[in-house]
């Protein structure tokens, strides 16, 4: 799978024949220096755009060849998104910010759900407060909340731990490695903060848009193809 930013002079090849394949309820690390193609790669695992060559195969679901219809249920069904910069709706308190998710999937709104990952994440004192009314590291919070709550088989995460101190880090780490293990959850995360999620299944290392596993390009099938 290949991903081309731009044309002519500024073409930018963001994703050179990246090809792996990741397996039901594995935990897997995206590593590499800023502008590598990680993002990239997320958005193009999230169905938020387009791969320029390839495909991307979810569940045995070739999803190039889904309609835009389809691919918005595919995402409100499957995927879970945690991204920095996901914003909240300030209008909303934190606790509705959460539960939209489930408004949206037509799932049971369950508040207790709800309740339970936001004290997990340590905002249980904040739930009624409108989220333009709390801290960057608490919104980023709010949104792990948020990207969980549907209990969705695969969770893409954006730097997750990126606005928070080193002991909220390791409480998010533990809530996401549980979820995935209780759950078994897929989970796909861009970090730089490798040394905070200790052991991991994966980490897959991207350079100059090239996946890597170990000092090896990666030689695995489907999911990015
Ligand atoms: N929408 C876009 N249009 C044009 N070029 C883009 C676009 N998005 C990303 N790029 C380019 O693609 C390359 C990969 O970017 P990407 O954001 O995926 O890197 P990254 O590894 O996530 O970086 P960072 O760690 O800084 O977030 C970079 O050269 C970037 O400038």
């Amino acid at each position: 799978m290949s991903k081309i930013y731009g044309e002519a002079d500024n073409r930018v090849k963001a994703l050179d024949d990246v090809s792996f394949s990741i397996k039901q309820g594995e935990f897997v690390l995206i590593v590499g220096s800023s502008g590598s193609g990680k993002s990239t790669l997320l958005n193009m695992i999230g169905l938020l755009d387009h791969p320029t060559n390839g495909k991307i195969a979810i569940d045995g679901i070739d999803t190039t060849t889904l309609n835009d219809d389809k691919i918005s249920s595919f995402r409100n069904k499957k995927l879970g998104f945690i991204f920095q910069f996901s914003n909240l709706l300030t209008d909303l308190s934190v606790l509705e910010n959460v539960l939209l998710p489930l408004q949206i999937a037509g799932n049971n709104t369950s508040e207790k759900d709800a309740i339970d990952l936001l004290r997990a994440v340590g905002l249980e004192d904040q739930i009624h407060k409108r989220a333009n009314k709390i801290s960057g590291g608490q919104a980023q919070r709010v949104a792990i909340a948020r990207g969980l709550i549907n209990k969705p088989s695969i969770v893409l995460a954006d730097e997750p731990t990126g606005n928070l101190d080193s002991v909220t880090s390791g409480t998010i780490v533990q809530l996401m490695k549980s979820m995935a293990k209780k759950l078994n959850q897929t989970f796909i995360i861009v970090t730089h903060d490798r040394e905070h999620f200790g052991d991991v299944d994966r980490v897959i290392t991207i350079k100059d848009g090239k996946a890597f596993e170990g000092d090896q390009p990666s030689q695995m099938e489907i999911i990015a193809k």
